[in-house]
């Protein structure tokens, strides 16, 4: 903006507060597969939406999906509850500012601690009217239930996501048998007994509470709980001061004081194990070579996606990895995107992939 121009107040003119909606959930979960839904629903009802999307790698994949006409704001290579936190207050003004959406939704990464971005969008909200409505956090099924038998620091994460949801969607319900669609949902339910919850195949559910003048009432006492936390002096800033966070009551989790008490400049330690990799093609690769790849992915390595052309078919896809299951796609990409892959896991061997993935060019 140049120097003597005016300021545009980011409220809406009306007066109404920006409704923002929050999609959490673990990598893979079906995050992206919602937010679609959500943006088609309110186009269908002339709602404005704006989005913004947060990867941990240096590419947005997803943002190819979705609707080109709808106002994005991207955040890469880092995670929106921590490394580049404070930038999300200064993305949600300007995209208010700038598009005076009725809503925006945020799809953070799926190694984001969601009580972190709540407490971000709480900030935001000390400079502009927008009210946190939901926070819908995707289950992946077969995914929570693998890790509820084997504990591990990413089972805590995706814990701590189903504590701090107001709405519930356990999702991929095809890949369940029923026995094990009823252990989930226990595993959840003992989680979060009290947010709406629905079993999904797709991420599909009923949108209505996405709704402009809906939303729910523990997104905002949870959102107002963050909010007299961060405000009330040094208590919640200071890790060591008793009691320096209570969580709204869709959050309950015994080790939030940790999680929270940590926000301001120190270390994460529920996700800091996750850790990425982008490598971009020098040109095409063959399919059957590139789909080995991805088959003999090691275990650690949980999602990967990406662009690339095949020579044997004259191509470009748009590739999904998660859990084991892959999944192509044929796209046309709009403007200027290279050939790439992400690839997102727990401690795996970076060169070793490096080296596989160079004996692919040819
Ligand atoms: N079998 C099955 N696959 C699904 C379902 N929902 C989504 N998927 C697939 O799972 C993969 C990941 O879905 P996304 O919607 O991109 O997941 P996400 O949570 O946005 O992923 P990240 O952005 O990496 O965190 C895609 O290949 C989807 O097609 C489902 O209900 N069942």
């Amino acid at each position: 903006m140049s120097g003597g121009e005016p300021t545009r107040s980011p409220i809406r003119q009306d007066g109404r507060a920006v409704a923002v909606h929050l999609l959490s959930g673990f990598l893979g979960s079906g995050k992206t597969t919602l937010l679609n839904q959500v943006v088609d629903y309110y186009k269908a009802q002339d709602i404005k939406v704006a989005i913004i999307m947060n990867e941990l790698g240096d590419v947005n994949l997803d943002g190819q999906f979705v609707d080109g006409d709808v106002p994005m704001a991207e955040m890469l290579g880092g995670c929106i509850c921590c490394t580049i936190r404070s930038d999300l207050s200064l993305e949600l003004k300007e995209l208010i500012e700038e598009h005076e959406p009725d809503v925006v939704l945020i799809e953070s990464t799926g190694a984001a601690n969601p009580m972190e971005i709540i407490d971000a969008v709480t900030e935001a909200a000390l400079l502009m009217r927008i009210d946190l409505r939901t926070i819908a956090t995707v289950v992946d099924g077969p995914e929570l239930l693998a890790r509820s038998k084997r504990g591990g620091r990413t089972f805590k994460l995706m814990q701590e996501q189903i504590r701090c949801a107001t709405d519930l969607i356990v999702n991929k319900a095809d890949k369940l048998a029923p026995e094990e669609l009823v252990e989930v949902e226990q595993l959840v339910r003992e989680l979060n007994a009290f947010a709406p919850l629905t079993v999904t195949v797709r991420s599909v559910i009923d949108l209505a509470i996405f709704d402009p003048a809906g939303g729910s009432e523990t997104a905002s006492a949870v959102a107002s709980s963050a909010a007299a936390a961060s405000s009330s002096s040094s208590a919640a800033s200071d890790p060591a001061a008793p009691g320096g966070h209570e969580c709204g009551p869709g959050c309950s989790h015994e080790d939030h004081d940790h999680a929270h008490g940590h926000a301001h400049g120190h270390t994460h330690e529920s996700h800091a194990h996750v850790m990425t990799l982008t490598h971009y093609f020098a040109g095409a690769v063959n399919s059957y070579d590139f789909e080995e790849l991805l088959n003999q992915l090691p275990q650690n390595v949980y999602r990967a996606k990406g662009i690339v052309t095949f020579l044997d078919t004259n191509s470009r896809f748009l590739f999904q990895f998660a859990y084991r299951e892959t999944e192509f796609i044929r796209i046309t990409p709009q403007g200027d995107v290279h050939d790439v892959a992400v690839f997102i896991g727990e401690h795996f061997d970076k060169d070793a992939l490096l080296a596989e993935l160079a004996k692919l060019e040819p």
